[in-house]
């Protein structure tokens, strides 16, 4: 059985046992200095390194990755520039049959192993170009191939985390939660899902598009179990204090 917290990393007393990945997409200043602080390893796929020289406009020093990656057919030559005399270590995965973020997460998980991570934060992964919102839910599935540790796609209030096969335990107990959750069956129907903890549960029933999908679903219980016979979609809103000084673009 897996026990998820997953809004955990939003806390203030958080643990620093993270490892983060940002894409490129509008950043989050507070969230980013938050799992900033929390991360044992920081990684950004090409165009994502301009997101953050932007956000943190005047003091980039401060917030300085371990590693960049990608095609390279984004990020800008000034920003790498500013990055390799910090230091960065610079990778090109020019593989075009794999996204940056998939490539990135392979690698992160491999710099990561020797490391006490338990969870990997992805940001910058929701809303822009909805072949990649897709593509990035897709990276999920390789996920859990690659690491048996979690990987959060979270940004804009929107946390989602692919729940393997079996049973999950996810503590809902942060007070950072929103009132929505739900749970998609993406890439597979489920056909037997048990829940406990929400308010429309689940008792050994099938979720598949054309189906039933249960979004809109709300919390009964601080404490959430989802049994399942097919990797499953969780998603979850979260509420943080900083989504007013959200960057636009
Ligand atoms: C069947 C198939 N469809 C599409 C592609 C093209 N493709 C898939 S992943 C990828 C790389 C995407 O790079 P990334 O930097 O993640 O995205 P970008 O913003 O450049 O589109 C490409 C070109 C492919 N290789 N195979
Ligand atoms: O709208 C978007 C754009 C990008 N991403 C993610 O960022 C990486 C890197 O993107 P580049 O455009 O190559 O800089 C990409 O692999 C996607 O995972 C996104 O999620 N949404």
């Amino acid at each position: 059985m897996r026990v998820l917290r997953p809004l955990a990393c939003l806390l203030p007393n958080a643990a620093k046992t993270a490892a983060l990945v940002i894409l490129n997409r509008p950043l989050e200043g507070e969230i980013l200095k938050q799992f900033f602080n929390i991360s044992l390893f920081k990684a950004v796929t090409d165009g994502g390194i301009n997101r953050l020289f932007t956000c943190f406009d005047g003091q980039q020093d401060k917030y300085i990755p371990d590693l960049i990656t990608g095609d390279f057919d984004s990020a800008t030559r000034p920003v790498l520039d500013f990055y390799q005399q910090q230091s960065v270590s610079i990778m090109n995965t020019p593989d075009q049959d794999e996204t940056d973020f998939t490539k990135c997460l392979r690698i992160t998980v491999d710099k990561t192993k020797h490391l006490p991570v338990d969870q990997y934060l992805i940001v910058g992964s929701m809303g822009g170009r909805l072949d990649h919102h897709y593509a990035n839910v897709a990276t999920l599935f390789k996920a859990i191939t690659i690491t048996p540790r979690p990987v959060y796609l979270i940004s804009s209030g929107n946390l989602a985390c692919l729940l393997p096969p079996g049973k999950t335990v996810i503590q809902a107990d942060t007070g950072l939660e929103d009132d929505w959750c739900g749970l998609i069956p993406m890439g597979c129907r489920c056909d037997h899902v048990t829940t406990t903890g929400l308010k429309w549960n689940l008792s050994d029933q099938p979720l598949a598009f054309g189906e039933l999908v249960s979004t809109s679903n709300t919390y009964s219980a601080q404490q959430v179990t989802v049994e399942t016979d097919q990797p499953l979609l969780w998603t979850m809103g979260y509420r943080f204090s900083e989504q007013a000084s959200e960057e636009t673009g």
